[in-house]
């Protein structure tokens, strides 16, 4: 374990790969991280804005997001297409040769269509695995690999899978050869108390906090699927999960909340 080489996995929400100022500023903090690195991104606001030019209505439960077929085509070209390549151009012009990937590329990540229980997510992929090896590859070339939330399922269809669930299982896999440190990183400080009240920061999070949290609904939408899955990696073999801004990425300083089991 302490013999590990270390790998940082971040995950940048919708919120920030939607806005250029943020987004340079992200650039700055993920270029001063040391050794290999894995870019995991959402996009979830962009192709929301674009379906309802489209005139179809987004429609997500508990987090994710009800994807019928003409859903899954705009979140592809969205995520797999113009927010991948611009990320991956942006992260060239800080001198990190980053290769932009679905799970489809390189058979990265394998996924199964969300079967029907209460709700019918349509093509939402559940990752059944992830290809270690390949992403090992791709690090020990000196790529940055940066991941869109779109998967397959080996049989040639295309899936939509939560952006901070693919990050998690990512960082998971990754955690048989290296230290895998996980950050998700967002416009709020971390956790709060109060989604309302930026100051409500939770610093450290555990698994009961987490429960007595989300029963009593301070924990709902996006961040339901981004603790549910940062806990199970870190049960996993994922050495430390944080949660906060970007500027977390090179200050250990700033303040943010950090997972414990
Ligand atoms: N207790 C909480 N603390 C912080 N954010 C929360 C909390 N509960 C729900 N949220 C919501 O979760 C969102 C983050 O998850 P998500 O929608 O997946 O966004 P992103 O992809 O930007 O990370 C926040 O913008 C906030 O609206
Ligand atoms: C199945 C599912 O919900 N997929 C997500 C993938 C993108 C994502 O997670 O984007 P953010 O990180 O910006 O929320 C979605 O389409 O919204």
């Amino acid at each position: 374990m302490v013999n590990k080489q270390q790998l940082t996995v971040v995950k940048i929400g919708g919120d920030i790969v939607d806005n250029d100022q943020l987004l340079q500023e992200f650039y700055n903090h993920f270029k001063k991280i040391s050794g290999p690195t894995v870019l995991v991104h959402g996009g979830g606001n962009k192709a929301s804005a674009l379906q309802k030019e489209l005139g179809i209505e987004p429609k997500k439960v508990d987090g994710r997001r009800i994807t019928d077929a003409a859903t899954l085509e705009v979140v592809t070209m969205v995520y797999a297409g113009l927010l991948n390549k611009k990320l991956v151009a942006g992260l060239q012009a800080t001198g990190k040769n980053a290769i932009g990937l679905s799970g489809a590329d390189g058979d990265a990540i394998r996924a199964h269509k969300r079967s029907v229980a209460d709700v019918d997510y349509g093509f939402a992929g559940d990752i059944d695995r992830v290809n270690f090896s390949f992403i090992d590859e791709l690090l020990s070339g000196g790529y940055t690999p940066v991941f869109s939330a779109i998967t397959h399922d080996g049989k040639g269809q295309l899936l939509n899978t939560n952006a901070d669930t693919l990050a998690a299982r990512v960082a998971t896999a990754m955690s048989s050869k290296y230290n895998v440190q996980l950050y998700y990183c967002f416009t709020k400080a971390g956790v709060l108390e109060d989604v309302e009240n930026g100051d409500s920061l939770v610093e450290r999070m555990d698994s009961t906090i987490y429960a007595a949290m989300k029963s009593a609904g301070q924990i709902v939408d996006g961040m339901i699927p981004k603790l549910d899955t940062a806990f199970e990696a870190l049960s996993s073999g994922v050495l430390r999960v944080h949660v906060g801004t970007i500027q977390i990425l090179s200050d250990n300083t700033q303040k943010h909340t950090t997972l414990c089991l």
